[in-house]
């Protein structure tokens, strides 16, 4: 069998894991359905094309398996699906007509929607489970498993997703070695298909051209697999292939509100905080740098190394908070559930990241290998790695929660400044008009100074008046925070004025 001979002989150990766990399921799924409860979504796309050759393949050794071959190529009896509509690119229905005739796939074409589609098939037809090319990273993909019945609301059958943890990368090496025909779109720019209105090639791989017709490289070259979908355009908006919406991250959002009010909550995981053995450096220092870039941190807090613990936390913080920061409980030790907390307050599941897995091998060498390496499990769908050349390994943003993995004030200062630079003046930690403030001592008491401080803070509400003192017998500090220099100067007249020349003095 050609695709299964080309794998072993190909010395890509990575995609030969790859390829044997996808024909495991293959092989399971086949042992548990008969040949007509089973069925292939095909569409013509690549992953639907690596499906197509990995059933023809498992379907092979399926029936080796059962002695009913004897080695020689047999045809394929796996009903195939495919939902054509009128938006589809005409080069991806001529692919799907061609390689049906090229496999003597038996197609049913259905020309509904896929739900009412699929209710018709299934009360025609004896079929349960259906084959999809589903991968991680794909919205549809969020919280299935290898194998995941249908969705409430969708006729029960089963949906079998052989290549559910296959990458981007993983698609083309396995597309190359097999030297199998795809789509020609793949070789103009595109890198993943939807309908004609809503997928443009991908400016990722565009080739600055002298002539007017903009040229693009093929798919494979994409060198990060994460923004193949850089080529979908949003829906209800105006197709635009320089600025894809995936690219543009929703930073015009962040500009339009430069002068706002930017809040932040931090979040420490950390039994040994807790349990007072280790004394907290990161929290403090964390809220003095932000509120030296003109943030506001309205909450911190320590949690337990317990993964219910950090989600419920985060889950509180990151709708409320512009940025939820996270330090501790980062590693592959069972202490270290600080991922699996994130993607539970979000909750998607912790897949395998391969970009991340690659910076975890330079750093630790091979001895973790591959799936394996619990350290490179990230919250699934919406993990960001944020890259800097001064970081060994990046640092990871998901949503509006940021995961630091400094352990100590010098390491985090180092990750502080590498994500300041990275974002810029404009990014997702916009640098804002930063506080001014003042400080005054006195040695009045509290009594007599509370009522006038009461009056003073109605008369200045865009001010942060705040009291402490460091013990009980010594002066009562007063302080003034703003974002107006001229108004804090204000406040600080206004509440001289209310007592004694010389009651109060200033203090840094
Ligand atoms: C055979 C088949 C089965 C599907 N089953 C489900 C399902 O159980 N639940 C669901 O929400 N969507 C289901 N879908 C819809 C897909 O998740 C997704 O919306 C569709 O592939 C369109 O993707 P696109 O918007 O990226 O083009 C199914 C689609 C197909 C073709
Ligand atoms: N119109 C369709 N007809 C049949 N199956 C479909 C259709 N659209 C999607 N599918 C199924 O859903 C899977 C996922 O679709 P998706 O668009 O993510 O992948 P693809 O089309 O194979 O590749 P690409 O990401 O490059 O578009 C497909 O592999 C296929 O199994
Ligand atoms: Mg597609």
């Amino acid at each position: 069998m050609e695709i299964d001979k080309a794998i072993r002989e190909s010395d890509d150990k990575r995609l030969k894991t790859k390829y044997n766990n996808a024909i495991y399921v293959i092989k399971r799924a086949l042992a548990l359905y008969s040949i007509e409860e089973v069925a292939f979504s095909f569409n013509g796309g690549k992953d639907s094309t690596v499906l197509l050759h990995l059933l023809r393949a498992g379907y092979f050794l399926h029936r080796v398996e059962q002695s009913c071959s004897n080695g020689v190529q047999i045809d394929f009896p796996i009903r195939t699906i495919y939902f054509e509509s009128t938006s589809v690119f005409p080069e991806i229905n001529t692919f799907t007509y061609d390689t049906s005739k090229t496999y003597g796939l038996q197609m049913d074409i259905i020309r509904t929607d896929f739900k009412s589609g699929l209710e018709a098939l299934l009360k025609s037809k004896p079929i349960r489970a259906i084959f999809l090319g589903v991968r991680i990273g794909d919205p549809t993909a969020v919280g299935q498993e290898q194998f995941s019945p249908s969705s409430p609301g969708w006729p029960p059958f089963m949906r079998v997703n052989p290549i559910l943890d296959w990458s981007y990368r993983d698609v083309w090496a396995f597309l190359l070695t097999c030297k199998v025909q795809y789509c020609s779109l793949y070789d103009q720019g595109y890198t993943s298909i939807g309908s004609i209105y809503d997928t443009v090639p991908n400016a990722l791989l565009s080739i600055s051209s002298t002539s007017s017709k903009e040229k693009f490289k093929p798919a494979y070259l994409l060198p990060d697999g994460r923004l193949e979908r850089a080529g979908r355009v949003k829906k209800n908006s105006p197709l635009d292939g320089t600025r894809s919406p995936a690219v543009n991250n929703g930073l015009d959002s962040v500009n339009s509100h430069k002068n706002r009010m930017f809040t932040a909550s931090i979040i420490g995981v950390g039994d040994e905080i807790l349990f007072g053995t280790v004394e907290d450096q990161l929290g403090p220092s964390l809220c003095k740098k932000l509120h030296s870039i003109g943030w506001m941190t309205s909450r911190t807090t320590v949690v337990r190394n317990d993964i219910d613990s950090v989600a419920e936390e985060v889950d509180r913080c990151k709708s409320v908070s512009d940025l939820v920061f996270l330090y501790g409980g980062v590693g592959p030790l069972h202490s270290d559930v600080t991922s699996a907390g994130v993607a539970k307050a979000f909750g998607v599941r912790l897949a395998p990241d391969e970009e991340f897995e690659e910076f975890l091998r330079h750093l630790i060498g091979d001895h973790c290998t591959g799936d394996r390496n619990e350290m490179a499990q990230l919250p699934e769908g919406i993990t960001e790695l944020l890259h800097h050349e001064k970081l060994p390994v990046p640092l990871i943003k998901c949503c509006n929660v940021i995961v630091l993995s400094a352990t100590n004030a010098s390491e985090l200062e180092k990750q502080w400044d590498c994500l300041i630079e990275l974002t810029g003046s404009d990014g997702f930690l916009v640098t804002i008009e930063s506080y001014s403030s003042k400080r005054l001592t006195t040695n009045l008491t509290d009594v007599e100074t509370a009522q006038p401080l009461s009056k003073l803070c109605l008369e200045f509400p865009d001010l942060y008046i705040g009291c402490f003192r460091r013990s009980r017998q010594g002066p009562l500090v007063i302080s003034f925070e703003g974002k107006d220099p001229s108004r804090v100067q204000a406040g600080v007249e206004a509440l001289c004025k209310k007592f004694n020349a010389g009651a109060f003095s200033e203090v840094n």
